[in-house]
């Protein structure tokens, strides 16, 4: 059994300290209880790509486990596994006694500091900032986070705590990421390459602190590191080539085993070694299930000190359980990490005012434009005139002085010039006058019936360039166009705006690696949602009393009912856009992506929700969708309370408050479960 192996090897340490082999021989495990982690033929593939295959790995507790592999091999992969970020598609894993994400565990959590790949930090936190909010999240005093900011800055030689991360150079950026790791003190340390960019004395120094923490036999670490060197200070290292495990031991007793003089020696070895193996069996796959123990079953030395690795399969998976309450509290969100969450944010805020202001004002803008431009009358239109009557007092001279002269400008011109113009679109249109105008007006007026000569002569004749796009609405709208538009438009810069604002927070902060990071740090995808809806609602708020400022008392738009009901409305469809922004910034993962969902329903969804034309203008099977669209009910409610006066009793604004609470709750639940499903 691998574990019988496993214990022989613990009195073979051969650690350069003296002490320290004390140390760990005293803290030998008596048990599995004695694990701090253990991987059981452990697959995970990224669609066809298997990255782990029947991977088994034991990381005693109390120790250093040096992860080492070539680039590409599943390292960071396996930790994710561990720390519980990526799911395992066959086998099991236990850490700390229990698999990771167990209902009541504290991994991730308090218990584990996890130094992922990325830097993963806030560029926009002070050194302070970045160690607070993980304070915060693993539930410190402030006392508590004092001091061990003091420590770690001190010890990890980091500039002053008021020093901003993106102003750090990238060396520095690791160590703030190592000591937020180590923050909280944890019992199990996952580090991804924390030793890459650091300059040799502070990486004999980082690897001297591990080996002090875990000389009390509480703390353990995985650590992976390109340096393969380096990981000689470990006590235990894994060998990792195409996602197996090919040897797991001391590793002196892993160079002595091949009779290397260096790790990578001994490693180069173990590769061709495999190698051969795998041509051997010609058909195995790479990463297969490998007969690692060929090189080490066979070896000479009776203590077998290194671990064949291939075995496991037959050890019983444990059963967990947890009972309703304990699971009943690990899935109820804590405010401790809502609170922790919006306080980062808002300091990111803070940091960023231009942005904030900018992110006030827009809707106002927008709005004004829409106020401003949409719905009024036009101006100056060029219109040609062909005035074939020249005696001042004709009365065709007198209907040209009625028209409204602001809109139109009267171009006089001959017919032909006038006809040209139109053609060049110099003019809106043509209106045109008989030479007899006035005498076959006089006629029509007088006389019962007429020739079609007279009614032709007696009529003014206009002429319109239907190539134009502005003829329509200034033909037939009337000028409560605005007026019409205005709830609509309201509703709609709120929800898209709010869209924009959320869209791409997770999608960027998933890239950055901030939010598996934040994950293992014991914050659930639930109080993500949570945190998030809750800082934007503060931004939503201050553009909805920018926006109802300047519609009620700038542009003067009638308010016949309650504000209350009004700005209610309004909050409601922002927090459907912070909700369906959350979907799009849960469900995919690269910004350019994210951008074109984001873009892709505005035009249609402006369109089919009765916001620019009314609905009833819409054609059937498209009228269906429209009404079941968040905004086209709502927009209908607005109106009705804002123009009728109407409240909650009538049917049409209970049902638009009816409809947007129904799809903000669908997007919370559809956000929540993706981003669940996905970390
Ligand atoms: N999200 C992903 N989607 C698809 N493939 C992935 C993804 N992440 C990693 N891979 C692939 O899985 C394999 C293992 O990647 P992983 O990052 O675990 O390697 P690694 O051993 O940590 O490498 P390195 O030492 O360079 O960090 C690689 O071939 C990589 O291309």
């Amino acid at each position: 059994m691998v574990l019988d192996v496993f214990f022989t090897v613990f009195p073979l340490l051969q650690l350069k300290d003296g002490n320290m082999k004390a140390d760990l021989e005293a803290a030998l495990p008596a048990g599995r209880e004695d694990f701090a982690i253990q991987c059981r033929d452990v697959c995970r593939s990224y669609g066809k790509l298997k990255v782990l295959n029947n991977l088994n790995l034991t990381v005693p507790q109390g120790q250093i486990y040096g992860l080492l592999g070539p680039s590409g091999c599943g390292k960071t992969t396996l930790l994710k596994c561990i720390v519980g970020t990526l799911k395992i598609s066959r086998g099991h894993i236990t850490v700390l006694g229990k698999p990771p994400a167990f209902p009541g565990h504290d991994v991730p959590g308090k218990m584990v500091g996890y130094m992922p790949q990325e830097l993963a930090l806030y560029n926009e936190f002070t050194i302070g900032d970045t160690l607070t909010f993980f304070g915060r999240i693993h539930g410190l005093t402030r006392k508590e986070t004092k001091a061990r900011m003091d420590f770690l800055i001190d010890f990890l030689d980091l500039p002053q705590k008021t020093s901003l991360v993106r102003n750090l150079s990238g060396g520095q950026r690791r160590r703030v990421s190592l000591g937020a790791a180590l923050l909280q003190n944890p019992e199990l340390l996952i580090l991804d390459e924390p030793t890459v960019g650091v300059d040799p004395v502070l990486r004999s120094k980082i690897w001297q602190h591990l080996v002090e923490i875990v000389r009390t036999g509480k703390v353990s670490v995985i650590i992976t590191t390109h340096y393969i060197e380096e990981a000689r200070q470990a006590n235990v290292v894994g060998l990792m080539r195409n996602g197996c495990l090919l040897a797991e031991g001391p590793p002196d007793a892993v160079m002595k085993q091949h009779s290397a003089t260096t790790l990578e020696h001994a490693f180069l070895q173990l590769c061709e070694t495999s190698d051969q193996n795998g041509s051997k069996r010609g058909s195995s796959p790479p990463g297969g299930p490998l007969e690692n123990s060929q090189s080490f079953e066979s070896g000479k030395d009776e203590s077998r000190p290194i671990l064949a690795v291939g075995a496991g399969a037959a050890e019983e998976v444990p059963k967990y359980s947890a009972d309703w309450k304990v699971r009943a509290r690990h899935f109820l969100p804590k405010w401790r990490n809502i609170a922790a969450l919006m306080i980062k944010t808002m300091v990111r805020m803070k940091r960023l005012p231009g942005s904030l202001c900018f992110q006030f004002l827009l809707p106002v803008i927008q709005v004004s434009l829409i106020c401003l431009c949409v719905g009024g009358d036009p101006k100056g239109i060029q219109v040609a005139v062909v005035n074939n009557e020249t005696s001042p007092t004709a009365y065709s001279q007198s209907l040209l002085s009625f028209l409204d002269n602001t809109s139109v400008q009267q171009v006089h011109l001959s017919h032909e010039e006038a006809f040209d113009g139109i053609y060049n679109a110099e003019y809106w249109g043509v209106i045109g006058f008989g030479k007899n105008f006035t005498s076959y007006l006089t006629k029509r007026m007088i006389q019962r019936q007429v020739s079609r000569e007279v009614v032709d002569g007696g009529s003014v004749h206009v002429w319109l360039d239907f190539t134009s796009k502005m003829q329509k609405p200034f033909l037939y709208l009337n000028t409560d166009f605005t007026t019409f538009v205005t709830p609509g438009a309201v509703l709609s810069i709120t929800f898209y705006l709010a869209v924009g604002l959320t869209a791409l927070s997770f999608v960027l902060e998933r890239k950055e690696g901030l939010l598996d990071r934040c994950w293992v740090a014991g914050v659930s995808s639930l109080e993500t949602m949570l945190a998030h809806l809750f800082s934007q609602l503060f931004v939503i708020s201050v553009q909805i009393i920018l926006l109802l400022l300047f519609i009620l008392l700038v542009f003067k738009m009638p308010n016949e009912g309650s504000l209350v009901l009004v700005i209610i409305l309004i909050v409601l469809q922002g927090v459907t856009g912070i909700s369906f922004g959350l979907v799009i910034s849960s469900a995919i993962d690269d910004e350019q992506s994210a951008n074109q969902a984001a873009l892709g329903i505005f035009y249609p969804n402006l369109i089919i929700s009765g916001i620019i034309w009314p609905v009833e203008c819409i054609p059937y099977p498209l009228r269906y969708l429209s009404l079941a669209l968040p905004q086209t009910y709502a927009s209908e409610a607005l109106r009705c309370i804002m123009y009728r006066g109407w409240g909650l009793s009538r049917m049409m604004v209970w049902r638009g408050f009816a409809v947007t609470l129904g799809w903000n709750t669908f997007f919370l639940i559809l956000a929540t479960v993706i981003l669940k499903l996905r970390t």
